[in-house]
């Protein structure tokens, strides 16, 4: 069985002091008893990935990791403004998110350059969280499917069988930041048809690969999404820099 994995993404929010209250407010709210057989992480932003670190291990709860929302291509070298994979390591990462349509639309970064940026995570023992997902209008005229196809066709030429060892993200551009959530059931299709294109490389591969739904995902839409047979947890944003909401989300 895949484990359920609810991965917080704050994006471009937080600061030292609300950070703190964020962890503080999570631990011990997960203290007091989870699900079992969950994983979760909350991906801050780079400056805060030390602090965030302290406090995660103040806590001590082996469910509850840090990870980052990007990560260099390159090792190290001349990459001004970069930072690395072994620099995530260190920080204390354990999960890394790469690809996430944010990135692909406002800096331009294709497929090649994502699987590059996932095989730097997976040489560090960091689980990338590969995102993926179509826009409205690509929606709109009936080509989710195959967009969604070609962004895993490109992952799955370059890792291989490491994507055993990857999270793939399933976010529609449509429903992120909008507040129109995929339903479970359009979910689940593109979750399942995701699934079938990775058994058509490996059927082994396909089963212990956890996909992640990302989009407007709340305490309220949580429980049916997590029910669904391929949808193996949730890559939060909005509803993440709540810690409460977020608790809500890693106990639905
Ligand atoms: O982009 C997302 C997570 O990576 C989803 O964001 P929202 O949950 O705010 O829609």
């Amino acid at each position: 069985m895949r484990p359920l994995t609810i991965i917080g993404n704050w994006k471009l929010n937080g600061n030292l002091a609300s950070n703190e209250v964020w962890v503080k407010a999570v631990c011990q709210g997960m203290e007091k008893g989870m699900p079992a057989g969950r994983k979760y992480a909350v991906c801050a932003p780079f400056p805060y990935l030390s602090q965030c670190d302290q406090l995660i291990k103040q806590c001590s709860l082996a469910f509850l990791r840090l990870g980052a929302q990007d990560v260099s291509a390159h090792l190290s070298g001349a990459y001004t403004g970069e930072v690395s994979a072994q620099m995530l390591k260190e920080l204390g990462c354990a999960y890394v998110i790469v690809g996430h349509s944010e990135r692909r639309q406002m800096h331009h970064e294709t497929d090649e350059l994502i699987a590059e940026k996932a095989l730097q995570a997976l040489d560090q023992g960091i689980t990338p969280i590969i995102c993926v997902g179509e826009s409205a209008d690509e929606r709109n005229s009936g080509r989710e499917v195959e967009v969604v196809r070609g962004q895993i066709a490109k992952q799955v030429s370059v890792l291989q069988d490491r994507l055993a060892d990857c999270l793939i993200a399933y976010e529609p551009i449509w429903a992120i930041g909008t507040g129109k959530v995929a339903s479970a059931q359009v979910a689940q299709d593109m979750h399942r048809a995701i699934r079938l294109q990775l058994a058509e490389f490996d059927e082994d591969v396909a089963s212990h690969v956890g996909i992640l739904y990302g989009g407007s995902v709340k305490p309220d839409n949580a429980v049916e999404l997590f029910a669904m047979p391929d949808i193996d947890g949730g890559l939060i944003g909005g509803a993440s820099l709540n810690p409460q909401d977020f608790l809500a989300i890693c106990q639905a």
